[in-house]
């Protein structure tokens, strides 16, 4: 324990001291914790026991940390808050800083992670990135340079599902006016922008060089110039650099190589890494006036660093899994990306032809073709980060890996190839952390793999379910076509027999009409034969299905082992890592960690290659073709039960044409329905109908007072109670039914109304239209013949005879 800490007291009043959360270069901070409330506060406190040799800059410094913090409210910077009134006796000569205590450690512990040594995954570095950008974005919105940004003043809070980072320690934070530009330095060398370390005049872009170098070290795991070596040495190499270099590391032969690219090893897609690449091209400018800064159209320097990284945060970037190449793939896409655009990239990079390649999302659902590419997209909040999106490629038909070679990286290769061979302790842990890398990818590669199975598995779980359904659906609709029939035979029947009896028909009519339908009724026992055993194929298959379901592939817990190599390799780095400076010197070789990564190539040869999970993998292939295979003839099925269908009921439509035409003949001796009204009332079925009276017998004709009207009597076989209509046709000019000459000159058409109050609008339409058949016919044949026909729910229709020619 710290001097510091072991001189405070471990309780004041309701509060206990729980721990030292860390110290810095004359501050230290503790964990206090509330003992009935649930309430925790870190308090940084100056050195007390130094403060007789604090100079006055020092003091001066700290106050103002105090005062700065206070003043600042950003979710990214952490919160100061009041010193609970208790905890006042703690106070020194300098005043103590109290503030929300971020429970999960600093982002030096994380990076100090073995897991970490590559860099953290993409997730944690778009959060990271994204979160420190705004802190600093917002404190030189207060006109404040917080100059010594680095991993260890960058804490982790919890904040509902996600760790949000918090920037503290404000110390050498310098409030700057608009043109100040000041001399004074203080900092931690490491992370210091150059013209800081020179002592030169610095401005906000000081922090811009310190954000690139903690985005760059997040993403590697390592810092990007010349990491080994004393901020001294390496700021003159790297003073050279070209302003599109971004890293600047010591070859094993001793020359400094210099690039333009993030070193391979990391965990973020290749999309966002060519992005990412570009800004910190402009972070990581030595030139501190064109430092995150471009040319914008009028020539002047134009800082673009903040909105440079929201934009590229905040594209669509995809993850693709492809089974056949064994390989994690990126694309960018957008809301007018086709699925076929994506599909033409990825035939580029896994050489799988568009039209043999199977998309599917990890629900299992496939893409849909007609729609944008976007449809994968998980829109990323605040809340998840974690979820990448992601897409699973196939080739048709097999699940089988084409590429099982693995991607060693050149560093474990090579150590591979001399395990006994010793080199410098740093090219050793880099060499190390490569290895780590390398188990952890093939580690991520297998379980992409497995969820690319369990993606495929739940794609043809719910295909099947989708052909179940289907298939169920044809069965009742041609269960339904089949009940049809059996109704339409009975009226078949029924009709037969009534035209027997009445003799109505001739053998011939009659003949074609079971013959229309011993032909449908045949062609439905076809299709029922059809659907039977495209039910029964279905059964097979949904067996098939449930078994896959039962019996998945159960050696999955194989890749534990792949784990444990990975957790080998972790805690060997790890100790590497953590040799003492002084030890450093003799070299080791790399004998242990090249047989981790021997057993790793070894044992996931043996999981990817595994005859028993291969033959489950064609089984899961096998059952989903045979779903496939079913869909055709089921949609054809379909389509033919829907052609029976109308042909079914063409065959009832036919035989009433033909009651009709026949009643019709027969009834009116050579009158036949008019075919424009036939056409209107084709809705007519077989009823009651009732041959009335010649319209001449009984008809009357009353104009009087300038009113036409048409008596129409009614039949008593029709009607309950038999009485008069009396239709009233308002619109015929007098003229015309007063005098019988008119008749020769019909109007075209004759609008009447029906009177009586017993006939709903709907009959009184049919009565119009009919009427002025009638009133034409009238006119020209002097008188017509009219029907009446009764429809089963006793509305009235009318139909008028024409005479045939
Ligand atoms: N609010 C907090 N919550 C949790 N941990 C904290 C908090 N503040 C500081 N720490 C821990 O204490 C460490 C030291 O804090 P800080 O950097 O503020 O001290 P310092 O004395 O100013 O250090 P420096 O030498 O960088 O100036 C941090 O690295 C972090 O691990």
């Amino acid at each position: 324990m710290s001097k510091m800490a072991a001189d405070e007291p471990l309780e004041v009043a309701n509060w206990v001291r729980e721990r030292v959360l860390g110290s810095g270069g004359f501050g230290q901070v503790t964990l206090w914790r509330h003992k009935t409330k649930d309430e925790m506060i870190a308090l940084k406190k100056c050195r007390t026991g130094t403060d007789a040799i604090l100079t006055e800059k020092h003091k001066e410094r700290w106050s103002k940390e105090v005062e700065i913090m206070q003043r600042l409210n950003h979710p990214n910077v952490v919160k100061a808050i009041a010193v609970p009134p208790d905890l006042a006796v703690l106070r020194s000569k300098l005043p103590l800083m109290c503030m929300e205590f971020c429970s999960k450690g600093d982002l030096r512990q994380v990076l100090n992670r073995s897991e970490n040594c590559c860099g953290l995954c993409e997730a944690e570095v778009r959060s990271l990135i994204s979160d420190v950008k705004s802190a600093v974005q917002y404190l030189h919105s207060m006109k404040i340079t917080h100059r010594d940004l680095k991993p260890e003043n960058i804490v982790l809070q919890q904040e509902e599902d996600r760790i949000v980072y918090k920037l503290i320690d404000l110390g050498y934070a310098k409030e700057l006016d608009q043109s100040s530009i000041c001399t004074s330095f203080v900092g931690t060398l490491q992370y210091l922008a150059p013209e800081l370390f020179m002592s030169k005049t610095y401005n906000y872009s000081v922090d811009y060089w310190s954000l690139g170098l903690v985005s760059h070290e997040v993403i590697t795991g390592v810092r990007p110039f010349l990491p080994n070596m004393a901020p001294v040495s390496w700021m003159t190499h790297v003073r050279e650099k070209s302003s599109d270099d971004i890293c600047a590391y010591k070859a094993e032969d001793g020359t400094i190589v210099f690039s333009k690219e993030l070193f391979l090893q990391n965990h973020i897609s290749s999309c966002l890494k060519c992005y990412v690449e570009k800004w910190l091209k402009l972070l990581l400018e030595w030139d501190a006036a064109k430092r995150g800064r471009i040319l914008n159209r009028n020539k002047e320097l134009q800082i673009v660093v903040f909105d440079l990284i929201e934009d590229i945060l905040s594209k669509k970037i995809i993850n693709v899994f492809s089974v056949p190449s064994y390989q994690n793939l990126s694309y960018e896409i957008d809301d007018s990306t086709a699925v076929s655009t994506l599909q033409t990239w990825i035939e580029r990079d896994t050489r799988i032809p568009v039209q043999e390649q199977e998309l599917l999302l990890s629900s299992g659902q496939p893409f849909d073709i007609s729609k944008e590419a976007c449809q994968c997209w998980v829109p990323q909040t605040l809340n998840n980060q974690n979820v990448n999106t992601m897409v699973y490629v196939y080739h048709r038909g097999s699940l089988a890996i084409q590429n099982f070679a693995p991607s060693v990286p050149q560093t474990v290769s090579k150590m591979m190839e001399e395990p006994r061979n010793k080199v410098e302790f740093v090219h050793q842990k880099r060499a190390w952390a490569h290895a780590v890398f390398f188990l952890q990818q093939e580690m991520e590669l297998y379980h992409a793999f497995l969820q690319a199975y369990r993606v495929k598995m739940l794609h043809v779980i719910s295909s099947n379910a989708k052909l179940n359904e289907q298939t169920q659906a044809v069965v009742s609709h041609l269960q339904q076509v089949e009940a049809q029939l059996q109704l339409i035979l009975e009226s078949l029947h029924f009709d037969e027999d009534q035209a027997k009896k009445i003799g109505f028909f001739s053998e011939e009519v009659m003949h074609s009409w079971s013959k229309m339908n011993a032909s449908v009724g045949r062609r439905i026992a076809k299709l029922k034969e059809i659907v039977s055993q495209l039910e029964s194929k279905c059964d097979v298959a949904n067996g098939k299905t449930m078994d896959l379901q039962r019996n998945p592939y159960t050696k999955m817990a194989d890749h534990e082992v792949l784990m444990s190599l990975l957790e080998e390799g972790q805690k060997r780095y790890d100790s590497l890592r953590r040799r003492p400076k002084e030890n450093r010197y003799e070299q080791t070789d790399n004998v242990e960690m090249v047989k981790i990564v021997y057993n790793c190539l070894k044992h996931r040869d043996k999981l990817l290659r595994d005859k028993t999970f291969n033959a489950h993998l064609q089984q899961v292939i096998d059952v989903q073709m045979e779903i496939e295979q079913l869909w055709n003839p089921l949609n054809s099925s379909v389509q033919v039960i829907n052609k029976v269908q109308m042909e079914l009921k063409q065959t009832q439509l036919d035989r009433q044409h033909d009651i009709w035409l026949q009643m019709t003949q027969d009834s009116c001796n050579g009158f036949t329905v008019p075919r424009d009204l036939t056409k209107s009332h084709a809705v007519y079925r077989p009823v009651v109908i009732t041959t009335s009276q010649p319209l001449s017998t009984s008809m009357s004709i009353d104009n009087r007072e300038d009113k036409t009207e048409i008596l129409v009597p009614t039949s008593e076989h029709s009607f309950t109670e038999p009485k008069q209509f009396r239709l009233t046709a308002s619109s015929v000019q007098p003229a015309l039914v007063s005098n019988d000459q008119a008749y020769r000159d019909p109007p075209e058409q004759m609008s009447v109304s029906l009177s009586n109050s017993q006939c709903d609008s709907s009959a009184m339409i049919d009565y119009n239209v009919s009427l002025r058949y009638a009133t034409q016919d009238l006119m020209n044949e002097s008188f017509q013949h009219y029907r009446r026909v009764l429809n089963e729910d006793q509305s009235l229709d009318w139909a008028f005879l024409e005479k045939q020619d």
